[in-house]
């Protein structure tokens, strides 16, 4: 199947030093000869500086490099060219205009160059979802988790798997053939071995994927406590800027207010909640009440919690705050700026009982290096295990892991050998999927269209 010659601008939008225009398909070889004058090619994969025409009067849009990789030695597998043309307006609109007028090219659609990539084998799905994460990653966390998937980190673990299962397959198989005979005790017993082992280590990577997700899409703190405790004023320090509205009104926050932080190249997103205190019916008005009931839900989802006291109730602390925080939450006891001498009683406190308690101050920073460190030390074990090694980092992973899990499970080394060849099939189908290697093509729309043009 011969595709078309697509175009399309690689490069951010804007004006800009070095704008990257990129060309694949068939036709792209003639098309870079017509725009480098009919001088021929230049040698692949090297640097060129010369001046691009346009084909249909011969005059220079632009000096600029060029690069020509020709099949398949190229992104997606086809002849590729690129021009690096200097980055303006009208240069580029020359350029695309020069290109969307040559027989056979047309633009791109979002994400066709990987699309493309993909059809050719040159990357797997994870590959390509990992490409997306590189392009979004914000955090040197994330970046680092991207590449690794990029670069084929859970193409090989998977595959590792399919090898065992196609092997234990084979031997399986190799039986269907003598329908009377029944399997030998001994490889019976090697069968079951063999499939409760692939089940624990999928197992094991379900359960260390829940922290590469973490890693993906950033771990949820949220800052909880009683009206006027500073809540607001203490995200702001974090995020430096000014997210959310201070003021000496208790009840002040409503909605709950979220800022994407990188803490220590660690993704996060802290969000700021409504006060909570209990009031009699009628009291508090319908809006407060609601802002109250999405503080407590924030809670309940967030990895973990920032209690947050004025110092100064200290050690009449709010009782549901305090219910709200497990171990891993962190007490910090705000507004150290208004006393002067803290008492035995909160030094004991603070060395003796979890969770962690600090003393800071929003308004004169104090503590918050100390603050800044335990959230270090939180994240790191929140996130150790997609630091150590790649993750299966999506929801869409996590389904067909399951999937091939509850497959093993299924396999019984006594059954009749058709049966057992066949939850095989399906535990081999399921890592297929992951890879996107089998009936993949609805989830191929779902995952190409969250690319940009050029891509
Ligand atoms: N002196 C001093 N005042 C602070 C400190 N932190 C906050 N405040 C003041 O305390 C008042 C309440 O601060 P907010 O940040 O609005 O408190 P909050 O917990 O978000 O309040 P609600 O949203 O109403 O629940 C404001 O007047 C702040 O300026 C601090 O560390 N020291
Ligand atoms: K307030
Ligand atoms: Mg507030």
């Amino acid at each position: 199947m011969v595709s078309d010659t697509i175009f399309a601008m690689s490069s951010g939008a804007g004006r800009a030093g070095i704008a990257v225009v990129r060309t694949s398909g068939p036709r792209a070889g003639e098309a870079l000869g017509a725009m480098l004058g009919g001088k021929g090619l230049p040698q692949p994969r090297r640097a060129l500086l010369t001046a691009v025409v346009d084909p249909r009067d011969g005059i220079t849009i632009d000096r600029c490099l060029v690069l020509w990789f020709p099949a398949p030695s190229s992104f997606t597998g086809e002849d590729v060219f690129e021009l690096h043309l200097h980055g303006g307006r009208a240069v580029l609109d020359a350029a695309l205009a020069a290109l969307a007028a040559f027989p056979g090219l047309r633009p791109a659609e979002p994400g066709e160059f990987t699309r493309r990539a993909f059809d050719n084998g040159l990357l797997d799905l994870t590959a390509v979802e990992g490409l997306a994460d590189l392009i979004t990653a914000e955090t040197e966390a994330q970046r680092r988790q991207a590449l690794r998937q990029l670069e084929g980190g859970l193409s090989a673990k998977v595959q590792a798997w399919q090898t065992r299962l196609v092997k234990l397959l084979a031997e399986i198989e190799a039986w269907i053939d003598f329908p009377d005979e029944d399997l030998p005790e001994n490889l019976v017993a090697g069968h079951a071995r063999e499939v409760e082992k692939l089940a624990l280590e999928i197992e094991g990577a379900l359960a260390s994927g829940l922290s590469a997700r973490r890693l993906r899409e950033g771990v949820m703190i949220a800052i909880i406590g009683p009206p006027n405790a500073g809540k607001s004023s203490i995200i702001n320090r974090l995020a430096k800027r000014d997210a959310a509205i201070v003021s000496e009104i208790a009840g002040t926050t409503r909605d709950v207010v979220e800022v994407h932080l990188s803490l220590s190249g660690f993704p996060v997103t802290v969000a700021d909640t409504a006060g909570l205190r209990e009031a009699e019916a009628g009291e508090l008005d319908p809006i407060e009440r609601e802002g109250i009931r999405r503080s407590r839900d924030r809670a309940s989802s967030a990895d973990f919690l920032l209690g947050v006291f004025d110092l100064r109730d200290f050690p009449e602390l709010d009782r549901e705050t305090l219910g709200l925080l497990s171990e891993k939450s962190l007490v910090l006891l705000n507004k150290a700026d208004l006393v002067s001498e803290p008492d035995a009683s909160l030094l004991q406190w603070q060395s003796g009982i979890a969770p962690e308690t600090i003393c800071i101050s929003a308004v004169s920073g104090a503590g918050f290096n100390a603050l800044e460190a335990a959230l270090e030390k939180r994240l790191r074990a929140e996130l150790s295990d997609a630091l150590a090694a790649p993750g299966f980092s999506r929801l869409r992973h996590e389904q067909c892991l399951r999937d091939c899990v509850v497959a093993l499970r299924r396999f019984d080394p006594r059954a009749e050998v058709e049966l057992q060849a066949e939850e095989l099939r399906i535990a081999l189908r399921t890592l297929g999927r992951l890879l996107g290697r089998v009936d993949v093509e609805d989830l191929l729309d779902v995952i190409f269209r969250d690319f940009c043009i050029g891509k």
